[in-house]
């Protein structure tokens, strides 16, 4: 709950932070009063097209945790805030994804639907992600799918979704809970997913059967979009996977896939002692398994040297702008061969900023 002066206090720092990186907006008095006049009135405000534009960029400028912040000025935005109805919500966040997904060359784009409003709180996207495998199974150590995605999926199945055909990688539906509503769920269409299956670069031993794959496009959807005081509460953003993400993370946790014992006896190592770093082995075929895959496929993804490469040319582009960017090291440096990348060989500030992409409250994360 954020009170009047505190809003005013955010929204005359962005307004002030527009009009200085778009000189065209010319004087800020004039809108600064109008801004002010409207918060006194409504007890909010209204973001014109373009400054909700700026804003959604800069907030991912300012994500700290964030390594692929090069291109945050192209980002895409598309305007929804007159959406509030539930299935007008998940009917966008599939057209948002077809649009993101485009044929394979990924698009970094955002949709924005109504914010918080006094007396009346926005939407919420209760999936963490557009696109979710299931997780079944009552016993932690005993799942199908993605473990990460068990409460979910129990909280689908008690919302009286059927559940799937029980693969490892039945797409979950989308929950989206509208203004005044209660959560409802919506099967994704099929023409919205685009899925790479995951194969082994070389071909040697046949990993087709194995029937790994993953979905081409990461996109956040339970995160809160702050500009300027305004909390977007339901504003799906969505980048390219680095493919340590996939292949070092999704599919290695032991919280997770846990494929790295199950890699590396495809692979014929010794996975009798620690020593032989059978898991780092494992590990990397597993990445060039997924950048192959997803190359092959012609779906963007990016490595994590090149993406290290990129966050440092940020660094020094905004660096001559007078701008400090704030980073978060250990989100930062990529989950393996850290030292191998030039991110990790310096230090960053942690500084957090008013205009950010934020966890809601009591969320798990
Ligand atoms: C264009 C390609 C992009 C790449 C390669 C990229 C890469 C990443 C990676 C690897 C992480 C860490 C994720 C993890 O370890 O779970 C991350 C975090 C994050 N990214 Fe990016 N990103 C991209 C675009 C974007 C865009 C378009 C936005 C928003 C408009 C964004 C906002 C964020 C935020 C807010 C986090 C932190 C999430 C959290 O706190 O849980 N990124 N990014
Ligand atoms: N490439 C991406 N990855 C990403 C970005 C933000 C957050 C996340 C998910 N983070 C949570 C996971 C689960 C445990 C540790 N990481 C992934 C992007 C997602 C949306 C835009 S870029």
């Amino acid at each position: 709950h954020v009170s009047e002066a505190r809003v005013w206090e955010e929204a005359e720092e962005f307004v002030r932070l527009f009009h200085r990186e778009n000189p065209h907006a010319g004087d800020p008095r004039a809108r600064l009063a109008a801004v002010r006049a409207e918060l006194a009135e409504t007890g909010t405000y209204r973001h014109t097209p373009e400054e909700l534009v700026h804003g959604a960029r800069v907030a991912w400028r300012n994500s700290n945790r964030c390594i692929g912040r090069l291109y945050w000025n192209s980002l895409r935005v598309r305007d929804r805030r007159g959406l509030t109805a539930a299935e007008d919500i998940a009917a966008e966040c599939f057209e948002h994804l077809r649009e993101a997904t485009n044929g394979g060359r990924v698009r970094p784009t955002i949709t924005v639907f109504a914010p918080d409003a006094p007396g009346r709180p926005g939407p919420l996207i209760w999936s963490e992600q557009l696109v979710r495998y299931a997780g079944y199974g009552d016993h932690p150590s005993v799942t199908v799918g993605d473990a990460r995605n068990r409460p979910l999926t129990e909280a689908l199945l008690g919302l009286g979704w059927p559940g799937g055909p029980g693969t490892p990688f039945d797409l979950l539906p989308l929950v989206v809970q509208g203004v005044d509503d209660k959560p409802r769920w919506f099967e994704t269409p099929a023409d919205a997913v685009l899925e790479v299956p995951i194969r082994h670069p070389d071909g040697r031993d046949d990993w087709a059967d194995w029937g790994l794959r993953w979905h081409a496009v990461p996109a956040i959807s339970n995160m809160c979009l702050e500009i300027g005081g305004i909390h977007y509460t339901a504003a799906p953003f969505n980048g390219w996977y680095m493919g340590t993400e996939i292949g070092a993370r999704n599919l290695a946790d032991t919280d997770r896939y846990n494929l790295l014992p199950a890699v590396a006896r495809r692979l014929g190592l010794d996975v009798s002692s620690d020593r032989s770093l059978w898991k780092d082995r494992a590990l990397v075929e597993l990445n060039r398994a997924v950048l192959d895959s997803f190359d092959r496929a012609g779906v963007t993804i990016a490595d994590h040297h090149t993406e290290s490469r990129r966050f440092l040319s940020h660094l020094e582009r905004e660096e001559r702008k007078g701008r400090e960017v704030g980073a978060d090291w250990s989100w930062i440096v990529p989950p393996i061969s850290g030292a191998a990348t030039p991110v990790f060989h310096r230090t960053y500030e942690d500084r957090p900023s008013a205009t950010a992409y934020v966890h809601h409250e009591g969320a798990q994360e």
